[in-house]
């Protein structure tokens, strides 16, 4: 559908693009992604022909856009821009009206086939209920979805997002990309500009990387999100895992401090102990498993970053020889995570642990003596590295790494 091939773009004069190649099958939705500057906004720019590049040229369903008047261009392109300023006092649904443009003359008035076009577009991206309210009144995120409401209202067979989910919350982002999917489903094109690399990867078929106006990788998210991939084209340092219940790369960055170090056992099951074996080893920590059921998330995670599991056969129960090494593990560990559900099987592993900081959940008291109870897994390193006697427990995480090594 979109066949955008070796794209050059000079501006100030400045490279901003060089030899860009982009090609997105009918139906799919390809996220661009890369650093700040990469030249996202400009790829997306090229793409809705509001800019010519130098070099290269880019066809939207066999036709050349350069060869295109701008009406049909807008007949088969529509896009949401990355700032959401309008400046006029438009309502919701006049702002939406403006999508039905490119399939109006000059002094037509808007017929019914186009006021149930814009009904119909501002119902999907849920703004209908602010439909009379002046669009200047609506908060960052709400304008957001008006303009994509005004670019479903076009009706073209393609779709351009730029930062879709920039002002929106955790909900909304979410709900405006399962939206974006379900276009998709339906057979409309999509490209989005996304930041969230976690976002992107769950939602897109494919993915672009793009920094310094180059592609450096693209494909399947998880062909393109690889620890070094994003080092190269971010310069940072990332923990590349996988998202609990997605078939999606999970992208973790490393923050640029000294790694807490200590040993922790994590104790409990699930996506939650999957979620704090990712985060702890993130930050730079020995991490151990267990006991659990060979196959659960947490022992799959904790494979994949090379952390010692202690585990059992599904449904099998849990044999001493297991409970005696998670317990050891347990008692020699700086400190024991409980996150998930550990299950009564583990009641010995939890007590053979002197320090236990807990992710508060189901099944996971909120207040206990002797315990620090962490409310959002982000902050477990931390309240780890709070624990008094840290120095003097160096030694023993530095004992527990060596015993591994040597097994
Ligand atoms: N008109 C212009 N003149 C000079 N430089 C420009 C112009 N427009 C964009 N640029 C530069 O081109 C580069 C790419 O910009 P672009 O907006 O495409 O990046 P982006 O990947 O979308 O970035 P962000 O993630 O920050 O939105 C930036 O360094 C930007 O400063």
């Amino acid at each position: 559908m979109i066949d955008a091939s070796g794209l050059s773009v000079e501006l100030g004069g400045q490279r901003i693009l060089s030899g860009v190649d982009l090609a997105v099958d009918c139906g799919s939705l390809v996220g661009l992604v890369g650093p700040n500057g990469a030249g996202k906004t400009t790829v997306l720019r090229t793409l809705r022909a509001t800019l010519t590049p130098d070099e290269g040229a880019v066809r939207v369903a066999g036709e050349r856009l350069a060869d295109l008047s701008a009406r049909a261009v807008s007949q088969l392109v529509a896009s949401t821009p990355q700032t959401t300023t309008l400046s006029f006092e438009f309502t919701v649904e006049q702002a939406v009206e403006m999508g039905r443009t490119p399939h109006l003359g000059r002094f037509d008035r808007a017929d019914e086939a186009d006021r149930e076009a814009v009904q119909a577009a501002m119902e999907r991206a849920e703004v209908a209920r602010f439909a009379d309210r002046a669009v200047t009144s609506l908060s960052g995120g709400e304008r957001q979805r008006v303009l994509l409401a005004r670019a479903l209202a076009q009706a073209t067979p393609v779709l351009l997002l730029d930062e879709p989910t920039a002002n929106l919350d955790i909900n909304h982002a979410v709900r405006t990309l399962e939206l974006a999917s379900s276009l998709v489903a339906e057979g409309k094109t999509a490209v989005a500009a996304i930041h969230d690399l976690n976002l992107a990867a769950r939602y897109c078929d494919e993915l672009v990387l793009l920094a310094d106006g180059e592609v450096r990788a693209a494909g399947a998210p998880r062909d393109v999100l690889t620890t070094e991939t994003l080092g190269d084209a971010f310069d940072a340092e990332t923990l590349v895992t996988g998202q609990p219940g997605f078939d999606a790369p999970l992208v973790t960055p490393l923050a640029d401090r000294d790694p807490v170090d200590a040993h922790v056992h994590v104790v409990g099951t699930g996506t939650q102990a999957a979620a704090a074996v990712a985060r702890l080893v993130a930050a730079g920590l020995t991490v151990s498993v267990g006991v659990v059921p060979a196959g659960d998330a947490a022992a799959e995670r904790a494979t994949e970053l090379d952390c010692e599991a202690v585990t059992v056969p599904p449904f099998a129960g849990v044999d001493e020889h297991s409970r005696e090494r998670a317990s050891e593990l347990a008692r020699e560990a700086d400190a024991a995570v409980l996150a998930g559900d550990a299950g009564d099987a583990n009641q010995s592993v939890v007590a053979a642990a002197r320090r236990l900081v807990a992710v508060e959940g189901e099944g996971v008291p909120r207040v206990e003596s002797g315990r620090t109870t962490v409310t959002d897994i982000e902050g477990l390193p931390e309240a780890v590295a709070a624990l008094p006697d840290y120095d003097e427990r160096k030694s023993r995480s530095e004992r527990v790494r060596q015993e591994r090594q040597d097994r």
